[in-house]
This record gives C-alpha cells, sequence and structure tokens, in this order.
C-alpha cells in the first residue's frame, strides 16, 4: 500500500540552497524512493516571483513522489502541518564576513519562524537548521518553540563531515564510501574541529593509513574548516549542491536509521557528554535509530582534541551571548 505523503518545509527555498535541496527531496533522496511528499516552499516577498518560478519548475519535472507543492511567504501557511522542516531561509554570508555579523539579521528571523513552528507544524516535527549561524540559529528556535521536544531540533554540521571524508579520501586514493566515522565536534564554523582518530579507511584506521600526523593536525584540519570561505570565494556563492546533499543525508539518516558500524555528526542538544557545555547545540558523533539520535559514548579524547573540543564549545557560548543581547 501506498504510503500518505510526508510534509517537508523548505524556507528560504527560492535561495541557492533551497534550489539544489528541493528537486533532491521531490526525487526521494532525502526520505527513500518509495516515499510521497508535499514540499512547502517559503521565501520573503521580493523572492516571490522566482518561488513562483521553482513551483513551476517542480511541477515540470513530474516528479512521480511529489504529490503537492505550498509555495508561499505566508508562515503559518508555510508551517502547518509539516512534518519536516528545513530551515535554509535567512541571511546568508557574503565574501569577507564572518558568521558573527550576519547574527543579528537571523536572530529575530528564527525567533518569529520558532513560534510559527510550535503553532501550526505537526506533532513531532523534526527540525534542521541549515542557515548560518547554524548552531545558534538552533538554539534560538528551540528557546522560542519550548513545546517542540529540544531532540527534534538540530543542526547541519554534515556538509562538514562529508567534507572531512572527502579529504581523507582524496589523500588516500581511496572510494569516500570506504572512509567512515570521522567526527565533527562543535560549531559548524571556522573553530569547528574534524577529527578523525576514530575514522576507518578501508576498515584500517585513516592515522595508521595516512602516516602524515603533522598533515592530519594541521593542513586536513583546515582545510575542512575553511572548505565553505573557500567555496564562496571559488564561485561567489554559497556551497548549495553540496549543502543540499548533505540536508538531505542527515534527515535521511536519522528517519531512517545510520548503517550498521558507522556514526555520523549532527548539530545536537548537548546533555554535557565529552564535558561540553549543556545547552548548547554542539556537533557530536551520533547514531540514529527509530527516528532518535543518540550521541557515541566512550571515545577516548586525548589532550589535542580536548582544547580544540574546548575551542569551539568557548565560541559557541560567545554566540549564545551574542544572540540573547541581539534579543534584548
Ligand atoms: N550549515 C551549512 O552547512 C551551510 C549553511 N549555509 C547557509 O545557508 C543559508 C542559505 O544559503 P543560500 O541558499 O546560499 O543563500 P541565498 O541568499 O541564496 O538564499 C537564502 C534565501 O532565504 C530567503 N530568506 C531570507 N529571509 C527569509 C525569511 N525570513 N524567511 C524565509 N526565507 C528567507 C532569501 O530570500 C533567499 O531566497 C545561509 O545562511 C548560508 O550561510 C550555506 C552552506 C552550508
Ligand atoms: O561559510 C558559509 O557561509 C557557507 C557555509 O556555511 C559552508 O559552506 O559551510
Amino acid at each position: 500500500m501506498a504510503k500518505e505523503p510526508v510534509r517537508v518545509l523548505v524556507t528560504g527555498a527560492a535561495g541557492q540552497i533551497g534550489y539544489a535541496l528541493v528537486p533532491m527531496i521531490a526525487r526521494g533522496v532525502m526520505l527513500g524512493p518509495d516515499q510521497p511528499v508535499i514540499l512547502h516552499m517559503l521565501d520573503i516577498p521580493p523572492a516571490a516571483e522566482a518561488l513562483n518560478g521553482v513551483k513551476m519548475e517542480l511541477i515540470d519535472a513530474a516528479f512521480p513522489l511529489l504529490k503537492g507543492v505550498v509555495a508561499t511567504t505566508d508562515v503559518v501557511e508555510a508551517c502547518t502541518g509539516v512534518n519536516i522542516a528545513v530551515m535554509v531561509g535567512g541571511f546568508p554570508r557574503k565574501e569577507g564576513m564572518e558568521r558573527k555579523d550576519v547574527m543579528t539579521k537571523n536572530v529575530s528571523i528564527y525567533k518569529s519562524q520558532a513560534s510559527a513552528l510550535e503553532k501550526h507544524a505537526a506533532a513531532n516535527c523534526k527540525v534542521l537548521v541549515v542557515a548560518n549561524p547554524a548552531n545558534t540559529n538552533a538554539l534560538i528556535l528551540k528557546e522560542f518553540a519550548p513545546s517542540i521536544p529540544e531532540k527534534n531540533i538540530t543542526c547541519l554540521t554534515r556538509l562538514d563531515h562529508n567534507r572531512a571524508l572527502g579529504q581523507i579520501a582524496e589523500k588516500l586514493k581511496v572510494q569516500v564510501s570506504d572512509v567512515k566515522n570521522a567526527i565533527i565536534w562543535g560549531n559548524h564554523s571556522s573553530t569547528q574541529y574534524p577529527d578523525v582518530n576514530h575514522a576507518t579507511a578501508c576498515g584500517k584506521p585513516v592515522r595508521e593509513l595516512v602516516k602524515n600526523d603533522a598533515w592530519l593536525n594541521g593542513e586536513f584540519i583546515t582545510t575542512v574548516q575553511q572548505r565553505g570561505a573557500a567555496i564562496i570565494k571559488a564561485r561567489k556563492l554559497s556551497s548549495a549542491l553540496s549543502a543540499a546533499s548533505g540536508a538531505c543525508d542527515h534527515i535521511r539518516d536519522w528517519v531512517l536509521g545510520t548503517p550498521e558500524g558507522t556514526w555520523v555528526s549532527m548539530g545536537v542538544y548537548s546533555d554535557g557528554s565529552y564535558n561540553v557545555p549543556a545547552g548548547l547545540i554542539y556537533s557530536f558523533p551520533v547514531t540514529c535509530r527509530n527516528g532518535e539520535w543518540t550521541i557515541v559514548q566512550g571515545l577516548p579524547i586525548d589532550e589535542f582534541s580536548r582544547k580544540k573540543m574546548d575551542a569551539t564549545a568557548d565560541e559557541l557560548s560567545e554566540e549564545k551571548a551574542l544572540a540573547y543581547s541581539c534579543l534584548s
């Protein structure tokens, strides 16, 4: 028997990432090839015409799984009944800007959209925040949607995770699908800590295969940390294709589960695991089963990692304080 359609909200749907993401969702990349979807697309009034153009293209693409499209500039209409919300809308970082520069603009957007989701989304709606500053936007959304369980509010660090896998695959000249269990700790920013101490390639420890700790502790980390800025420099636009793909990976694994023996990185509400301050949205290694994520516990953390995990936590605490100051 055919499944009931799942309603998926994409905010900022007329933007770069939105344009790459909505066809992936309509093709089943996010929720599977047998899961019908109804797309809810939100953007702001100046983008209404472009948003309608995206709707026209979705109709023209004749996706068999796409059972309906709501394209609107009304946040209540956009949020009503949605089971999954991918929050891409916001003010993007431009070349030369730090994420903090875009904080003030985004805090007020996430506060108001939190209220709309809380009142109008389906019970148990899962939320993924993509727009930067992603961790702190997710935290604001959590604060202003207190009836949405905190486990349901996450942010995207899967793109960074995939970037780390990609760099290791390139270095070792292996297939990216043979590289597993990298970790992105912390903020989706240049302080994030891409950690391969527990990662494997073709079943063997990455550190043993790479045999170059200087590269792994230096250039590898900075390349992953700076990849978003490098793409913006090259394209003059953000990494829409890979961000859309990462967003699909994030939701797919959350809903359908992570493969046995594999973990992924997700920005989730910290419970104090690994001595990360509780009350931040921080990227951890997680496994997913039955639509729930669980932080992987008990990984040994060396001194080098500890310092980097603390530095990115400190930045998130500062962002949290800055976000709250923008609210008052
Ligand atoms: N977490 C991650 O891995 C990544 C995050 N990003 C972030 O994703 C966001 C989107 O990036 P792009 O698509 O390249 O930007 P974009 O500027 O092309 O699209 C953003 C869209 O959001 C819309 N928008 C603005 N305010 C809105 C509101 N209040 N409600 C609904 N829509 C609104 C804009 O009209 C625009 O269509 C940016 O914040 C960017 O920094 C980008 C790449 C990776
Ligand atoms: O740096 C940016 O603003 C875009 C981004 O988040 C990324 O590509 O990781």
